[in-house]
This record gives C-alpha cells, sequence and structure tokens, in this order.
C-alpha cells in the first residue's frame, strides 16, 4: 500500500465549521508535515482519518481503492499516535511492549532501543512527558501499517532523544508514509518532505517557511 489520498474532509462542531473540504495525499516514503494555529483543526483531521472521530463528510482511498474510515482500524491500514498518552499507566513499559508486538524480535528492536532500554523497569505512569511520548512513537512507529499519523511527537522530549526520533522515523519512512504535525516547526521541516498548513478549513500545499508566513502560521 503506497498512496493514500483523503479530500473532501468536512467537521463542524455545533456551529463551529473546523474542517471544509480539506484534501491531502500521503505517500509511502516521504513526511509530510502538517501545520495550523492552535484550534485550526489538525488533531480533529487525524481522529477523522484514524476512523476514532466520525466526519460530516470524509473521503478516504488507499491506491486508488475506497476505503471506510470503520475498516481502518480493524485492517490496520494506519498507525495513530495521539497528542495524549493512550498507555495503560500501571503498567511497566516492559510489559506494554508485547501487548504492541508479539513478535520477539519487534519486542527486541524497542526494548533494546538505547533510550527505552533504560525505563524498561518504570511504570507508564511514572515516565516523564518526554520519556513517554518517544516511548509510544518507538512503540507505534514498529507497527506494520503503512501509513502512520503523529500528533506531536516532538512534544516535551529532550534534544538528544529527539535527534534520534527523526533518525528513527527516517528510516521508517521507507516503508511507510508518515505523517507529522508538531509545532516545532523547524524540527518538522528537517525530516519532512512535503508540507501543507490547515487554515481556514482547507489545506494549502507549502514548501518554504515564507510559505507558511503567507498562511499566517509563522509571522513575517
Ligand atoms: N469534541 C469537541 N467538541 C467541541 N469542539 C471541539 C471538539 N474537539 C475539537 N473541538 C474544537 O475544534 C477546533 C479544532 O481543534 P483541534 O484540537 O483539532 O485543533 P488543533 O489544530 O489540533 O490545535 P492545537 O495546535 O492547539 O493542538 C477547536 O476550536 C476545538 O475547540
Amino acid at each position: 500500500m503506497d498512496r493514500l489520498h483523503l479530500h473532501s474532509v468536512v467537521k463542524s462542531f455545533g456551529n463551529k465549521k473546523v474542517l471544509q473540504g480539506a484534501a491531502l495525499e500521503l505517500t509511502k516514503g516521504s513526511v509530510l508535515g502538517l501545520f495550523g494555529r492552535n484550534g485550526s483543526g489538525k488533531s480533529t483531521l487525524l481522529q477523522l482519518l484514524y476512523g476514532s472521530l466520525k466526519a460530516d463528510n470524509i473521503s478516504i482511498s488507499i491506491d486508488d481503492k475506497k476505503i471506510l474510515p470503520s475498516e481502518i482500524i480493524p485492517k490496520q491500514l494506519i498507525g495513530y499516535c495521539p497528542q495524549h498518552s493512550f498507555l495503560p499507566k500501571n503498567l511497566k513499559v516492559r510489559d506494554v511492549i508485547p501487548l504492541f508486538h508479539p513478535s520477539e524480535e519487534k519486542q527486541d528492536m524497542v526494548f533494546y532501543d538505547s533510550h527505552i532500554a533504560t525505563m524498561t523497569h518504570k511504570r507508564v505512569g511514572n515516565l516523564s512527558l518526554g520519556e513517554l511520548k518517544y516511548f509510544e512513537v518507538i512503540l507505534l512507529g514498529h507497527l506494520p501499517h503503512p501509513f502512520l499519523l503523529l500528533d506531536e511527537p516532538f512534544s516535551m522530549v529532550e534534544p538528544l532523544h529527539k535527534e534520534s526520533l527523526k533518525h528513527f522515523l527516517n528510516a521508517k519512512q521507507e516503508e511507510k508514509g508518515i505523517l507529522i504535525t508538531d509545532h516545532y516547526y523547524h524540527d518538522v521541516l528537517s525530516i519532512s518532505n512535503e508540507n501543507t498548513v490547515l487554515k481556514d478549513g482547507m489545506l494549502h500545499k507549502v514548501a518554504t517557511t515564507a510559505d507558511l508566513q503567507k498562511f499566517e502560521y509563522l509571522t513575517g
């Protein structure tokens, strides 16, 4: 599965129109940076695409085959790392890994990641916010989904671990299409090869920081 096409995304909360026909393409081998101001609808868009939130209207196809949002999770088409933690707080890191990865080979890849190896004895609830985010991204990144959505993967992650995450995502893009949204825009731009900005409910392709200024995400 190489190419995901999302279009005609419409979503309102009450009278507030958040998405008004947004469209994007996510392709294997690429990292797509998604930008937009606070409240512009980025997290909403990811939840609609993942199928955990119901859209007013949405059209998804993978390799030109139409997909229903309700098929995304059961068919394991998309991995999604939400903004807020989703792991059970009372379990130790070493006990969470096998829940996500039945194969010993994959378990070892996560377990022996140099940063995760130092936290395997800790309970999830006792991890720092940066440790937790790092663990979640590596844990989900090793799953076999052909597409991966990351909502603020760099949030609270210290610079050394952030560089490791970027190397990891660069390597993973060979086998996946990866979408990243994060206000650490320098970090996103350093690994993305395509970028888009969400403004007034629509997505607009951007290439440079000047474009991000044009769409009023950055000041000029
Ligand atoms: N369940 C909900 N009920 C009502 N309004 C909601 C709900 N979820 C989101 N919204 C509203 O939709 C808008 C978009 O929210 P969203 O979280 O998608 O923005 P965002 O671009 O991810 O913002 P940020 O950069 O701050 O994370 C906001 O105005 C938010 O208040």
